[in-house]
């Protein structure tokens, strides 16, 4: 669906313009256009100013972005706007299926403008426009987790930071050896041509992953302007399974220990595979490879494989966090467009206090897997908020742990047991990477 077109939310309008600001949209296939607002973004992110090379790349893998700004007049460079978010629509997968997602990128307020509610009128301002257009969800990733409870989004996936000590980990008799496929190095042109495929074909095999759009996927492989010199270390190793289809990519960098060059870290940027073969193939690889120490990967699956083909599994540190934000806009369509691990029928009574999807739901799910969602008159069996539903959805969490956690009510005894045993997803749900 092309999001640019459609209006901006006029309740947000109305409350910028009474702080004095001008909330707009920016074409962003004009890179004239485009520069000051990705200054802005920029800023809000730390990072450094975009020089015009990397704003006419922006502009030619964004365009199908809708990109919206906030302008003060009264600033000295009031072509800067004071905020700025992104958007698009993109497929998530989830248990059984996919549905449509409203993704929500580049959300900055200029730190002269914060905490006068403008991140909150640009938020407000999103969901409504997603929901008016019927779209059922909307998903982002998050500089602090602290921010977008309150707009109705739920953690609903989780990744692992993992450190494996190469050496020590060795790779464990029992796991997958002797691949039929082969490894090769490919350039970035070759990764960004030739793999996008299986990162598709992984990606919605995979609950909680999101369409990467091209931008992002030409980001991971390195073919964008290099500004900050990273290509010219990337290295590229793809997995051809026996009949030479590719299966696998990994984007690595090697960072030098300051004392000594047997010790080297692999920095691995990006993973991803469509076959267990090909997992099992790029894992050995990196944990193999000649004069390193550690292996670094920061968005690994919260349930990694590789963990159980180390030979000493102690060789691996994880550290697990929040990733893959969801907010529930049609509980209706996004309860439908995944399949369910039980066949059992429960009243679920959603609070949302911007008023989009609340009411009470009736969600049956049959033996194949499928469910029918109704609103109804009748009692909740369960009582939860939108965010609450938003980060169970995918099934990566326990609803016992949140009932713990007071994130839940039950009215009927057993309830929540049941909408576990519902819930349940097959695979753990993971997102490959941040947007
Ligand atoms: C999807 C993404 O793009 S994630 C990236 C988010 N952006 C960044 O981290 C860049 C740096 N930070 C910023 O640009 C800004 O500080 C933002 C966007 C996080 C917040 O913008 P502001 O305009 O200051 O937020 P606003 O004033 O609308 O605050 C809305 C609510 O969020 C709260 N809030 C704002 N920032 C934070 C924060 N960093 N941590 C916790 N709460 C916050 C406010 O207190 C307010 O709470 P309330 O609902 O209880 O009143």
């Amino acid at each position: 669906m092309d999001t640019r077109p459609l209006p901006l939310d006029s309740t947000s309008l109305d409350a910028l313009a009474a702080d004095g600001l001008r909330y707009a949209l920016v074409d962003g296939a004009d890179p004239q256009a485009l520069a000051p607002w990705d200054t802005a973004s920029a800023r809000g992110f730390h990072d450094r100013r975009p020089d015009p090379e990397s704003v006419d790349e922006h502009a030619r893998h964004v365009a199908h972005r809708r990109i919206t700004g906030v302008w003060d007049a009264s600033i000295p460079s009031p072509e800067v706007p004071v905020a700025t978010v992104a958007s698009w629509v993109g497929e998530l997968s989830v248990p059984g299926g996919t549905l449509d997602s409203w993704a929500i990128s580049n959300v900055t307020v200029a730190s002269t403008h914060h905490r006068r509610g403008i991140a909150r009128a640009l938020l407000q301002g999103e969901l409504r426009t997603a929901s008016a257009a019927d779209i059922p969800m909307a998903s982002l990733t998050v500089s602090e987790a602290t921010i977008y409870g309150r707009f109705g989004f739920g953690a609903a996936t989780r990744i692992a930071d993992l450190t494996i000590e190469a050496k020590r980990a060795g790779w464990s008799p029992t796991a997958p050896a002797d691949p039929a496929g082969r490894l090769v190095f490919v350039s970035s042109q070759q990764a960004y041509e030739s793999c996008r495929d299986l990162v598709d074909r992984a990606g919605r095999a995979t609950p909680g992953d999101f369409a990467i759009d091209d931008y992002h996927w030409g980001r991971h492989v390195g073919v964008f302007a290099d500004r900050d010199k990273r290509s010219a270390t990337l290295r590229i190793v793809r997995y051809d399974d026996a009949a030479g289809v590719p299966q696998g990519v990994v984007v690595y960098r090697l960072v030098s220990d300051a004392t000594d060059f047997t010790k080297h870290t692999v920095e691995v940027d990006y993973l991803r595979s469509a076959t267990d073969e090909a997992h099992a193939a790029l894992w050995r690889y990196l944990l193999e490879l000649d004069l390193v120490a550690a292996v670094h990967y920061e968005v690994a699956s919260p349930d990694e494989p590789v963990l159980w083909m180390l030979r000493d599994q102690r060789a691996a540190r994880v550290v697990t966090f929040d990733h893959h934000w969801l907010r529930i806009l049609d509980v209706k369509a996004a309860l439908e467009a995944r399949s369910y691990g039980a066949s059992d029928a429960l009243n679920l009574g959603i609070d949302d206090a911007l008023g989009i999807a609340g009411g009470t739901y009736r969600l049956e799910a049959g033996a194949d897997g499928r469910a029918e969602v109704r609103a109804t008159d009748a009692a909740p069996d369960l009582v939860m908020n939108v965010a609450t539903l938003s980060a169970l959805y995918l099934g990566s969490h326990r609803a016992a742990t949140f009932a713990s956690a007071g994130h839940i009510t039950a009215a009927t005894p057993g309830a929540i047991t049941r909408l576990d045993a519902l819930l349940r997803s097959t695979q753990t749900p993971f997102l490959s990477y941040w947007y």
